[in-house]
């Protein structure tokens, strides 16, 4: 089954020459993109519809959310707002309330959350454990992730529960509880800051988790400079996220770990995307990410939504791009890309690989998958240029009418 999207006023492709099309049509067959181009130009299909002039985007990708949650943490957030520092141990509050949920409600909470995601342009979508904190709990929480989400991330080392040494619960991290999760997860992280894994407790973190063959994460940066971006290059980790606080070399090794990046699929010379989280700074009242200090030095750039109850408690990708153009000094078809393709290459899934049938994500573009963002609005620019407005008009996920 095809369908010609047609009379689209910009197709912004964010492919690999970053090309804008105006009065463009899409052909959608199956789960893929089949063809792109001038709309007087495209061939006949099933099925049309018809934009009406509006822009079309790649579906988000949201490369940083921790979905898998029960509870909420308002009076923490009003204590916030009301002068207190974020620190690492409102994550037990968290766990103290997921803990105490049943496998059917937490599922329906994170599936509810994932369904709000995909209605504001989501289409492709990480999530974390991290709110379990003991080997049953954490299974548990990468079981349901794996149900809901389209790429998991084992976060054992989110914080060392009450009452337990942190060397010990670390070697938990990196043993039973790490065997428990594998089967459920392709990622691992571990959140290294002052509170919660130490750069020698992180680094044990990483050996264990590459060895037993997951992609690498962290969490690093976010309250204060510190070890994450050094640790995250130096393990050849997919993205380090967060990076408010960034010395000069935190910089220089982030761009230095693309040097040998061709632009291809090569793994072996990837380096690590700096993942911006501007939903979480400004809710934790932190200096906003340097983005724009990022890609001026080459360091390839994502923006996801933290999405979780204790800093960032939205899912909206179209804040996070309205905040990096009107704060952080992003043009709009920069932010735009750090949304989709970053989210993709910080995800390992920019390019896709067609004899596994593993479609690439975040950009559109002919055998990628049909993800899809129709906006409200005759040009991305409205994203910023009318900030706060519900845009999203129509979202195809995987070739499928999801709004
Ligand atoms: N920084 C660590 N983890 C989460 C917050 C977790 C929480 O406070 O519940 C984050 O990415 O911001
Ligand atoms: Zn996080």
């Amino acid at each position: 089954m095809s369908t010609l999207l047609t009379n689209l006023g910009e197709l912004m492709t964010q492919d690999s020459e970053q090309r804008v099309l105006r009065n463009a049509a899409v052909v959608i067959d199956g789960e893929r993109i089949a063809w792109l181009g001038a709309a007087a130009d495209a061939p006949a299909a099933d099925d049309s519809y018809d934009a009406q002039g509006r822009a079309l985007l790649p579906g988000w990708v949201d490369s940083h959310t921790h979905l898998i949650f029960a509870g909420d943490r308002t009076a923490e957030f009003e204590a916030r707002m009301a002068g207190e520092q974020y620190s690492a141990g409102g994550i037990a509050v968290t766990t103290g309330a997921t803990r105490g949920t049943g496998d059917y409600d937490l599922t329906r909470l994170a599936l509810g959350r994932v369904a709000e995601a995909v209605s504001q342009g989501t289409t492709y979508l990480e999530t974390k454990t991290g709110y379990g904190l003991d080997v049953e709990q954490e299974a548990r929480s990468a079981r349901i992730a794996s149900t809901v989400a389209d790429e998991v991330t084992y976060l054992g080392a989110h914080l060392v529960p009450a009452g337990m040494d942190a060397d010990e619960y670390t070697e938990l991290v990196c043993g039973a509880m790490l065997e428990a999760v594998r089967p459920y997860a392709q990622w691992a992280d571990v959140f290294c800051e002052r509170g919660a894994f130490t750069e020698e407790q992180s680094r044990r973190v990483l050996q264990a988790c590459r060895a037993a063959g997951l992609g690498l994460r962290v969490h690093g940066n976010q309250l204060g400079p510190g070890a994450g971006v050094r640790l995250a290059v130096e393990f050849g980790a997919a993205s380090v996220d967060h990076v408010n606080y960034l010395s000069d070399e935190d910089v220089e090794a982030l761009a230095a770990s693309w040097s040998g990046w061709d632009g291809g699929a090569g793994a072996d010379s990837r380096g690590t995307v700096a993942t911006c989280l501007p939903a979480c700074d400004l809710s934790t009242r932190q200096p906003l990410a340097p983005a724009r200090r990022l890609l001026d030095a080459g360091v390839p750039v994502a923006l996801a939504s933290n999405c979780n109850p204790g800093t960032s408690y939205t899912s909206s990708m179209a804040y996070c791009v309205t905040t990096a153009v009107l704060q952080m000094g992003l043009s709009v078809h920069e932010a735009v890309r750090a949304a989709t393709y970053g989210g993709a290459l910080a995800l390992g899934r920019e390019s896709g690989n067609d004899a596994d049938g593993e479609r690439a994500v975040g950009s559109i573009a002919v055998g990628h998958r049909a993800d899809l963002h129709l906006l409200n609005a005759p040009s991305a620019t409205h994203l910023a240029y009318r900030p706060g407005m519900p845009l999203t008009h129509a979202v195809w996920r995987a070739g499928v009418r999801a709004r």
